[in-house]
């Protein structure tokens, strides 16, 4: 357990929350044209969800300035776990902070699987990002190998045991988002029962001063299946990965 004291918010699951993650997509042209989708959009349905995107970096400052004034916060795909120094290529929280962000994605399993970020890496940038005040968006998930080999839980409890062992004030400031990886772009959802039964799993892993923090589920949400995942008890929003890049579809989950 660290000392670390934290800037950023406790959350809490009060509200629907839909983050969309664009991973490495965008132009300054498509950009533009998807926020004015969503803005428009999320008006005329009326959300009253907590909304978010998170852009490749490059285009946190664009999107930034398109969101000022709105309710659609922004956040990024990652951040450092280092403060500040030689670490080329590397992004602080603190330079995150500095100009509004508000969320920072760690440990995609895209990120864990292509750049072999550990379990202990993933929970100190979650660390390095509340400590400057940003919600850090926490992602777990297993394989297909690993559902088929009855290890779920198991790998589930693994990737969240850095972060519980920093303490139970930088978890109640963390949102966690359930990924399978097996479900992520590839148009196979879990089934909210199976969604349900992994997001029970983790609600009931988290400490006493923790547990009403939101817990997201992420892979192939679609308008068509977000209701009935969102409508399930440990089910409090979305990590949105395609239809995130789609104006209609993003607003209709949103509001779903
Ligand atoms: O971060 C988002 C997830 O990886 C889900 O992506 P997807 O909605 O394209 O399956």
């Amino acid at each position: 357990m660290t000392d670390a004291s934290y800037k950023s918010d406790l959350v809490t699951r009060a509200n629907k929350l839909v983050i969309g993650n664009w991973k490495m997509n965008g132009s300054m042209e498509s950009n533009h044209a998807l926020l004015d989708g969503v803005l428009v959009g999320l008006e005329q349905a009326g959300c009253k969800a907590v909304v978010a995107v998170c852009s490749p970096f490059p285009y946190l400052a664009q999107v930034a300035g398109l969101l000022k004034g709105t309710a659609v916060s922004w956040g990024a795909q990652d951040v450092s776990a280092h403060g500040q120094g030689a670490y080329t290529g590397e992004v602080s929280a603190a330079m995150l902070s500095e100009f509004g962000c508000r969320w920072a994605i760690v440990g995609h399993s895209e990120r864990r699987a292509m750049h072999q970020e550990s379990a202990q890496l993933v929970a100190d940038k979650a660390e390095a990002a509340a400590t400057v005040g940003l919600t850090p968006v926490f992602c777990v998930g297993e394989t297909l190998a690993e559902r088929e080999a009855d290890r779920v839980q198991s790998v589930i409890a693994a990737q969240l045991a850095p972060l519980f062992a920093k303490g139970d004030d930088l978890v109640a400031r963390t949102v966690v988002a359930y990924e399978p990886v097996w479900a992520i772009g590839t148009g196979k959802t879990a089934s909210p029962e199976q969604a349900q039964q992994v997001h029970g799993f983790i609600r009931a892993q988290l400490p006493a001063s923790a547990k009403s923090i939101p817990l997201l589920y992420g892979g192939s949400v679609k308008p068509d299946n977000a209701a009935t995942l969102f409508a399930m008890d440990d089910i409090d929003g979305g990590l949105i990965g395609g239809a995130a890049l789609v104006a209609k579809d993003f607003v209709a989950i949103a509001a779903a």
